[in-house]
């Protein structure tokens, strides 16, 4: 699968009388999205899905994009090429961006092995709704972890392609904060991105 070509001509933008800005309003609270990257196993899921918790108790508006449950739908058609998970980013940053114009804060957790794919998720965004994450976790101890018993198949070659191990991660040279999973406790973490929010008064 190829990055998508521009094939609808004739096709208008429709301005809504309802806007982001008063979606936000009504919500109280800004609309973003936190970008989760990081190997498999370094705990994107786990993290997302208890920050979330952790809004939702805050009453804040969320909504988690996770890597394997949109390859079930939406991306159920793209595989771990190089140029699939450009896709596969691609159409995840245009979900993202409309779950934002919706007045949601998104918790998104994808390997986004790719600089590039994440630059062009956030230069669909303003500056103020981009939040990269860095779940950094030695590829030992991911592996060690296997929660999926992934890596395992990947030494073995029943993966091919295999992030960390027979495909590229291009780390992240500028998060907005890195959560280093191998040094401490979950609910440490989940702290740090919290006070990170807070600090961004985005809650
Ligand atoms: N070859 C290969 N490489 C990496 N990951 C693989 C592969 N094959 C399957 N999986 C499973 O798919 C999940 C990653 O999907 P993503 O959409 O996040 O990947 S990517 O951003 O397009 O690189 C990933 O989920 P996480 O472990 O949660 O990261 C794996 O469960
Ligand atoms: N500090 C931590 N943060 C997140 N996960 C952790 C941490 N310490 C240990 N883990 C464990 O690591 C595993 C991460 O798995 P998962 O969240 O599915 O990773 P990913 O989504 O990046 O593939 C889970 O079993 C989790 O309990």
């Amino acid at each position: 699968m190829t990055q998508q070509k521009q094939k609808s001509t004739n096709v208008y933008w429709h301005e809504a009388s309802i806007q982001k800005e008063d979606r936000q309003n009504l919500n109280e609270h800004r609309s973003g999205v936190l970008w989760f990257t990081g190997l498999s196993g370094s705990g994107k899921s786990t993290l997302a899905t208890a920050v979330e918790k952790a809004l939702h108790k805050r009453a804040v508006r969320t909504y988690v994009l996770d890597g394997d449950n949109v390859r079930h739908g939406l991306n159920g058609d793209l595989g771990f090429s190089p140029e699939d998970r450009t896709e596969n980013i691609r159409r995840i940053g245009e979900v993202a961006k409309l779950f934002v114009d919706s007045g949601v804060l998104v918790l998104s957790a994808f390997i986004s092995p790719y600089r590039e794919d994440r630059k062009q998720v956030e230069d669909l965004l303003q500056a103020d709704e981009w939040y990269e994450i860095y779940v950094k976790c030695s590829l030992d101890e991911c592996e060690k972890r296997d929660p999926k018993g992934l890596y395992k198949k990947a030494r073995s070659g029943e993966i091919s392609r295999f992030t960390g191990v027979s495909a590229p991660y291009e780390e992240p040279e500028n998060p907005q904060l890195t959560v280093e999973t191998d040094r401490y406790f979950i609910e440490e973490c989940v702290d740090q991105i919290l006070d990170h929010l807070r600090s961004e008064a985005m809650i």
